[in-house]
C-alpha cells in the first residue's frame, strides 16, 4: 500500500498539465570532467504554457544558449527532465544560416520538403510564408542580393515552415540595426498570435525581452540558475521606447547588474 501510494506521489509530481508546452525540471548541465568541467546549468526549472512567449535573459555565458539547444533536443541535460510534452520543437539562430546556393523561397522549402510535403503545397505554403513575413514577390531572390533584414525575415519564415509548436530562437534579431530589429520585433509578435506558437526567446537584451516577452526568466552566470522570472504585464503592441517598457527594463537591468556584479564580470 505504502510502495502504491508512493508510486501515485510521484506520478502527481511529474503529471504535466495539458497546457503546459514545455516542462524544464530540475535541470542541470556540466560540460567537461574534473577540474576543468564547466557547470553551465545548475537546477533550473520552468514550466511555460501552450502559446506563452518567455524570454531568456541573461549576461554572456549564462547557459542561456545551452538552456535552448536542450529545448531543442540538440543536447541533454546531465541531471534532470526537459519535457516537450510530445510538442514538435523548432529553432532559429542568430546568423540567419540560409543557404547561399537556394533561392529565398528554397531556403524557406527545405523544412517542408524535409518533411515529405508534396511539389504543389510546398510551392503554395511558400508563397504564404514569404507573404506572412511580407517579402511576397523575392521568392527568386538569392541570399546575397538580400539586405541583412530581408535575409532575417527570410530566416523567420524558414522558421515557421517548420511549423514547430514550440519554436527556440537565439538571440534571432542580435545583429540587426535598431530600426529593423523594430519591424522585426512587430512581426514576430503578430505572427506569433496568429500561430499561437510557443516561444522560447535568448536575448540579452533587456528592453527586447520586455518588448516581447510574457514572461523573463533572468538567469544567474555561472552557474546559469534562475535568478528571477518577471512577468511582463503590458499591454500589446509594446513600443520598445515607451515609458511603461523603459520602466520595466530599468527594474529588470538593475536585477541583472546585481547578478553580474556578483559573479564578477
Ligand atoms: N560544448 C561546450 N563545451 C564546453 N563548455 C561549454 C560548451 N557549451 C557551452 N559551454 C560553456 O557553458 C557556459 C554557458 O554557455 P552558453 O553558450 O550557454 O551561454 P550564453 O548565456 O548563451 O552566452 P552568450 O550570451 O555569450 O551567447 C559557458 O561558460 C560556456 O563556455
Amino acid at each position: 500500500m505504502t510502495a502504491v501510494l508512493a508510486d501515485t506521489a510521484v506520478l502527481a509530481d511529474t503529471a504535466v498539465p495539458a497546457d503546459t508546452a514545455l516542462r524544464i525540471h530540475r535541470v542541470s548541465r556540466v560540460f567537461g570532467s574534473g577540474p576543468a568541467s564547466v557547470k553551465a546549468l545548475d537546477d533550473v526549472s520552468l514550466d511555460v504554457r501552450a502559446g506563452e512567449f518567455v524570454c531568456l535573459l541573461g549576461a554572456s555565458g549564462c547557459g542561456k544558449s545551452t538552456l535552448l539547444g536542450l529545448v531543442a533536443g540538440l543536447d541533454q541535460p546531465s541531471v534532470g527532465v526537459v519535457d516537450t510534452t510530445g510538442r514538435r520543437v523548432g529553432m532559429m539562430f542568430q546568423d540567419s544560416a540560409l543557404l547561399p546556393w537556394l533561392t529565398a523561397g528554397g531556403n524557406v522549402e527545405v523544412p517542408l520538403r524535409l518533411r515529405g510535403i508534396g511539389k504543389a503545397e510546398r510551392r503554395d505554403r511558400v508563397e504564404s510564408l514569404l507573404a506572412m513575413v511580407r517579402l511576397a514577390g523575392m521568392s527568386a531572390k538569392r541570399p546575397h542580393e538580400l539586405s541583412g533584414g530581408m535575409r532575417q525575415r527570410v530566416s523567420l519564415a524558414r522558421a515557421f515552415a517548420q511549423e514547430a509548436d514550440i519554436l527556440c530562437m537565439d538571440e534571432p534579431f542580435g545583429a540587426l540595426d535598431a530600426m529593423t530589429r523594430d519591424l522585426l520585433h512587430d512581426e514576430l509578435e503578430r505572427i506569433w498570435r496568429e500561430t499561437g506558437v510557443t516561444v522560447i526567446f535568448v536575448t540579452h537584451d533587456v528592453r527586447e525581452a520586455v518588448r516581447l516577452g510574457d514572461r523573463i526568466v533572468l538567469l544567474s552566470s555561472r552557474p546559469g540558475r534562475v535568478a528571477e522570472i518577471f512577468d511582463v504585464d503590458l499591454d500589446r503592441p509594446r513600443r520598445i521606447d515607451s515609458t511603461h517598457v523603459s520602466e520595466l527594463a530599468t527594474k529588470v537591468t538593475a536585477r541583472l547588474r546585481e547578478e553580474v556584479g556578483r559573479h564578477g564580470h
